[in-house]
């Protein structure tokens, strides 16, 4: 198998594909325990929930047991612990990141509190067809909001009616949901400031049918109305259904929460896709444990290993991992899609 793009190397491992679980990382030497075999700061999109946004650090996800950190931008509507996180995300995006959020903010704080936000509700997934009728719905409008921006700018030429400027404030007007907004825009500044590495985010296992409900389909399509009503015009170009779906393909199964770090991770703060941190496999007897340190995650060996071993980290929560073989397999199955083939799981 040729090497995925972006795909992790090391001396400690190599990728290969399996019969039953796609690609996955497997031990090149014997490793002792507690080793670093990989550190991944490769964060690409993410999500930091709204409402922790005051307690969790915008630069480095620090926490501290919600307290409000000190240094706030309501610009932007983020926090941070110092002033140097602060710099660093502000590098980190850049002046047009720095637009785009601010943007974002403007129509948020402008609306009040309307709780659009995703529900973990057993409903069914929407089907291809239906995924493709949605995004499909949405490009008239598209079409018309794309001109109204473009005859916006200054010195246009373009010209623009009462009906693309009816469609841009339509849009604006519909229920808005911010975590897929800052879903989109972390992936869309990503892209703008990353645009090389894109095909690292390609190379990834695709969900073909990532949206929760029908509820949750919607949320995202209109959500794609709304940024290319607001941001900045120099980001449109990847405002667009084919990069934001492949987003949502690309995240469903390849996330990792973004927890705390102090109490066994009882926070959920939200989400994030580092890609080379993706190509490991679950197992419910794992080999690897994982760790946040910041942006960053380190995978240590939890035991000896012996080369040729395949090197699993586990999708489980805590309390998950103590569940029976049928618990853990319904779980895994609803939230990650697969039916675990792991070396605990076959052993029945
Ligand atoms: C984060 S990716 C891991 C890398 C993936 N195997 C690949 O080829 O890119 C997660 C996906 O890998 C597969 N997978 C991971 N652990 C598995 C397991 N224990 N049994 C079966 N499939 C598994 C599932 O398809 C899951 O949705």
């Amino acid at each position: 198998m040729g090497l995925p793009a972006g795909a992790p190397t090391s001396l400690f491992f190599e990728i290969r594909s399996t019969p039953h679980s796609g690609r996955a990382v497997f031990a090149a030497q014997d490793i002792p325990t507690n080793t670093l075999v990989w550190r991944c700061e490769d964060l690409t999109l993410d999500v930091l929930l709204r409402e922790y946004r005051r307690e969790v650090c915008g630069e480095c996800f620090d926490y501290d047991r919600g307290r409000g950190l000190r240094v706030r931008d309501h610009t932007v509507g983020f926090a941070f612990c110092d002033e140097e996180c602060q710099k660093k995300w502000q590098e980190r995006v850049g002046e047009i990141g720095i637009q785009a959020w601010t943007a974002v903010e403007k129509l948020v704080k402008g609306r009040g509190k309307e709780d659009m936000d995703m529900v973990d509700a057993d409903l069914p997934r929407p089907k291809a067809k239906e995924i493709e009728e949605a995004w499909k719905g949405t490009a008239a409008q598209a079409e018309l909001i794309r001109t109204a921006r473009a005859g916006e700018q200054e010195n246009s030429e373009v010209k623009i009616t009462k009906q693309h400027r009816k469609a841009k404030q339509r849009a604006i007007m519909q229920p808005i949901s911010p975590d897929a907004m800052s879903f989109y825009v972390t992936g869309i500044l990503w892209k703008h400031h990353n645009s090389t590495l894109w095909p690292h985010v390609l190379a990834l296992a695709a969900d073909k049918t990532p949206y929760h409900s029908t509820d949750d389909l919607h949320t995202f399509t209109r959500t794609y109305l709304h940024l290319l009503s607001i941001l900045p015009v120099q980001l449109l170009q990847d405002c667009t259904p084919e990069t934001l779906r492949l987003f949502s393909t690309r995240d469903s199964h390849n996330s990792f929460g973004i927890r705390s770090l102090e109490d066994d991770g009882s926070e959920f703060f939200g989400y994030g896709c580092w890609p080379t941190a993706s190509y490991f496999n679950h197992s419910c007897n794992p080999s690897i444990e994982k760790k946040r340190v910041g942006r960053v995650w380190e995978f240590r060996t939890g035991k000896d290993v012996e080369k040729g071993d395949e090197l699993c980290i586990t999708y489980l929560s805590g309390e998950e991992r103590t569940w029976s073989r049928g618990k853990r397999m319904e779980i895994l199955l609803k939230n990650w899609g697969f039916e675990c083939a792991c070396e605990r799981c076959e052993i029945v």
